[in-house]
């Protein structure tokens, strides 16, 4: 499954690797210094040269740091010294180097942090990490699907770990007859860095792993680990008494107690609690204290790229030249707010169907990686972060499921019918009573089962969801504590259980005998919705709507994006990613105009039914893609101002052709957006016209100026217009960052962010001075873009920003939406 914070794929969150710390190239001094320069962040001393001073074309030259800083510089070995480590303790500085000689010189930065590469900050993240860090190497690899044709026999066997994704099972054979290793079968498939050798014998095994394990294969080294297949439970002993016998040196047939089975088999594997929500462990004052830090590392890059993608000839801004103040952040970080709820707090959770360790069907969260050859589904009981509600149904699903004549995916083979079930949740509002225990609030529960039908008889298929619809309804008649509930099916056929948003969904009645007086019985094709609130709003929500997943942390998080966007009622406030027009309508009473853009169709078919269901004038929604409207948008609305005299406000913008200046960015980072299949829509399905429309609710507002449309309906114009993007955990486009760049009277953003890496490559080009100069531009024939960091593309990219003024980062605060997972929230205000 995906790993996203965002509830378009949940828990899973954690799947992902962690948040990426900061972690300088080589020496803790960032990779375009020179090894006895200071790092980026420190390199601008009080007393050094003002950037200013440098000549338009001369490089901007750096001192001797060794000379400018001395023991009572607050950065006075905070570093170490790189030419000490590479020349085995030889510095020409002597006591005298600013850098520390070995760890024991090193001192704490100003912030309290330690200098990247050092010892103690990589014990640190390996602590962090846990498991995580370590990899496969050090995991069980718990496989419980069979490969097409070929069950594997546990006792005899492996799997080989740090295999190029590339091959196939053909190019495993080949390797392994190359290598003389005698097998019995081997199968790869492309993608996954695992592959899997059954073997004859013991003997086999044994020297598989004699030749195997250590070997290089491209950059790697292959590891032989442990297979846990569906056979788990018969050959469990088997297993490890070969293991024993051929690699550690035990005699066959002795006896195993419990620390030698995990000791050497490995068999300790990771629980979903683990995987699902890492930081479970912590008191949650600690949760915020670790997101925060990490917060501070990740923001620190875009000081460091901001700093070296300035052109050069050009000063350096300011929030750079301030940055040295504040430990080299590009602006205050001023804290985290904590989620109101920690526990059960996830409105939305898909969980997995899939093979136990012991080889049954189970309804939960996938222990690891696909990829890394985890496939193994635990059940959800012991994470917090799902309610008891969830995992109500969740265990409901799994008991139908094992006697099912319909078999389970297999991720393996693309093959099964039974997928994945999520669970949505509708709350009441809640009263201030019962924040704490959230879960007396959930009044209804949509169930989205995925399926995948391809190749089964379509009444098998019918009759098998009517036996699904009615195990659900049989316990939910019987258990009162479980609210009103809604049946969904979608069927999708890919390889990944994220189904795109137009998948085929159904709504399936649940058997009027045995449901929940209540319960939702829409008809087959009628649309099923929940409900939400934020603050006293209520939202209608569709099955593939994006909703936030902490609905309480969520209102923290608008109302702090409010509070930074500075409204008022001479406001235009776009909404950029508005889903289902949460953030845009919770602040529509504060601005006299909104204009929200959402790609998927649904939300935006949300967002109008929520502006009518809580009677919202002021609000307009565009259904498209933002870098394809956001240009012709923002020259409609802004440049309303220079053609008051003239007005007629004839223009129209009619579909997403890109505007001019987006036809003039040309860099060579491949566009796979389908512009040809979208077109702008207003709420009336008509083209917008240039000025808006005045709409009512916002009339008590006071616009600056009047116009007027074609047909005589008064329009305004705003003198403040402010922007609130809250993209998906890739950030934004380039064609959108350049849209709100280069438009001038946009002065304000405030940048909401689940993902904190790609805000700061998108801040980077937003805030990176930009020149006028086609010498500065990037390389168009580059195609080294793929191997490039997020910050080094945004560098890249910057060179191709049109000259405009820049943004400058203001003030950064973070929102923990997700307690118990290295996830949070961070918002982040930029001004010109
Ligand atoms: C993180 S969600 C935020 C939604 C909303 N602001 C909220 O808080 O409920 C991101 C939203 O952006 C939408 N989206 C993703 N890519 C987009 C694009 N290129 N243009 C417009 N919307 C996009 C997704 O469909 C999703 O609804």
């Amino acid at each position: 499954m995906a790993a996203s914070p965002d509830n378009q794929t949940p828990p899973t969150e954690t799947l992902n690797p962690p948040l990426e710390h900061s972690h300088p190239t080589t020496n803790g001094h960032d990779s375009s210094v020179p090894p006895h320069q200071p790092p980026p962040e420190q390199s601008q001393p009080s007393n050094a040269q003002s950037p200013d001073a440098v000549e338009p074309g001369e490089k901007r030259k750096r001192e001797d740091p060794s000379n400018t800083y001395t023991e009572n510089h607050p950065m006075w070995k905070t570093s170490l010294c790189s030419y000490f480590r590479r020349s085995g303790g030889q510095c020409s500085h002597g006591d005298g180097c600013r850098y520390a000689h070995g760890e024991a010189e090193l001192r704490p930065r100003p912030d309290n942090t330690w200098d990247p590469t050092s010892e103690r900050v990589k014990k640190i993240l390996k602590e962090e990490n846990g498991e995580e860090s370590k990899g496969v190497e050090e995991r069980d690899v718990m496989m419980t699907d069979a490969l097409e044709g070929d069950d594997l026999d546990g006792a005899l066997a492996k799997c080989l770990v740090n295999l190029p994704m590339k091959w196939a099972s053909d190019n495993l054979r080949t390797f392994l007859s190359e290598q003389g290793i005698d097998y019995k079968s081997a199968k790869k498939r492309k993608g996954m860095m695992v592959g899997f050798v059954n073997f004859e014998s013991a003997e086999q095994v044994k020297r598989a792993m004699e030749e195997l394990d250590g070997t290089s294969v491209g950059n790697k080294n292959l590891k032989v680990a442990d297979v846990v297949p569906r056979s788990f439970e018969k050959n469990f002993t088997q297993q490890i008494n070969e293991i024993l016998a051929s690699s550690n040196g035990c005699e066959d047939g002795d006896a195993i107690d419990d620390d030698l089975k995990q000791g050497c088999s490995n068999s300790k594997a990771r629980s979903a609690r683990d995987v699902v929500t890492p930081f479970a462990y912590m008191p949650y004052a600690d949760q915020l204290e670790h997101k925060k830090s990490n917060l501070v590392q990740i923001l620190k890059k875009l000081t460091r790229n901001g700093r070296k993608a300035c052109p050069n000839g050009v000063s350096l801004p300011e929030w750079i030249l301030k940055s040295r103040e504040i430990g080299g952040l590009p602006c205050k970080l001023e804290g985290i707010l904590e989620s109101p709820i920690v526990n059960g707090y996830r409105n939305k959770c898909e969980f997995s169907v899939g093979n136990s360790i012991q080889g049954k069907p189970t309804v939960g969260f996938m222990l690891g990686n696909f990829r890394e050859g985890v496939t193994a589904v635990e059940e959800p009981t012991e994470c917090p972060n799902v309610s008891r509600v969830a995992c109500k149904y969740a265990a409901i699903f799994h008991e139908f499921l094992q006697n099912s004549d319909m078999p389970i995916w297999n991720r393996l083979n693309n093959t099964g019918f039974w997928r994945q079930l999520t669970v949505r949740e509708g709350r009441n509002p809640s009263k201030v009573a019962e924040v704490k225990n959230s879960e007396v609030n959930i009044s209804e529960v949509m169930l989205i089962v995925q399926v995948c039908t391809a190749g089964f008889d379509d009444a098998l298929v019918s009759s098998e969801i009517e036996r699904m619809a009615r195990a659900f309804g049989v316990v939910s008649s019987v258990d009162s504590s479980l609210p009103r509930m809604a049946l969904v099916v979608q069927d999708h056929k890919g390889i990944s259980n994220a189904a795109p948003f137009d998948a085929p969904l159904r709504s399936v009645s649940i058997p009027k005998a045995d449901s929940h007086p209540g319960d939702e019985t829409a008809s087959e094709g009628e649309e099923v919705r929940i409900h939400d609130y934020i603050g006293n709003l209520r939202f209608s929500i569709s099955p593939t709507a994006f909703f936030q997943v902490n609905t309480l942390a969520a209102e923290k998080l608008y109302s702090l994006a409010g509070d930074w966007a500075g409204l008022g009622p001479d406001t235009l406030l776009f909404d950029i990613c508005c889903g289902t027009g949460t953030i845009g309508l919770t602040l529509a009473h504060r601005v006299g105009m909104v204009v929200g853009i959402e790609m998927n169709a649904s939300a935006v078919s949300d967002a109008h039914r929520n502006a009518e269901i809580n009677a919202i004038k002021n609000c307009r929604f565009v259904c498209a893609k933002a870098e394809h409207v956001m240009g012709s948008l923002l020259k409609e609305y802004l440049n309303l101002a220079k053609k008051q005299d003239e007005i007629s406000c004839s223009s129209k913008i009619s579909n997403d052709e890109p505007t001019s200046t987006e036809e003039n960015f040309s860099d060579n980072i491949p566009d796979t957006d389908d512009s040809a299949s979208l077109k702008l829509e207003t709420e009336n399905g008509k083209s917008t016209s240039g000025c808006l429309e005045n709409g009512g609710h916002g009339l008590h507002n006071q616009p600056q100026n009047n116009c007027t449309t074609e047909n005589g309906t008064p329009l305004m114009q705003f003198k403040n217009v402010v922007a609130i993007v809250d993209p998906p955990r890739a950030g934004l486009h380039p064609t959108l960052i350049k849209a709100l760049r280069t438009h001038p009277p946009l002065r304000r953003l405030v940048y909401i962010s689940c993902n904190p890496e790609t805000l700061v490559a998108n801040a980077i080009e937003l805030c990176t001075p930009s020149v006028d100069n086609k010498a500065e531009k990037g390389n168009k024939n580059n195609r080294g873009w793929r191997n490039m960091s997020s910050a080094g593309l945004a560098r890249h990219r910057a060179k191709s920003m049109p000259n405009s003024e820049p943004f400058q980062p203001i003030k950064a605060m973070a929102v923990d939406l997700f307690p118990h997972t290295p996830h949070c929230e961070l918002v982040m205000l930029l001004e010109r």
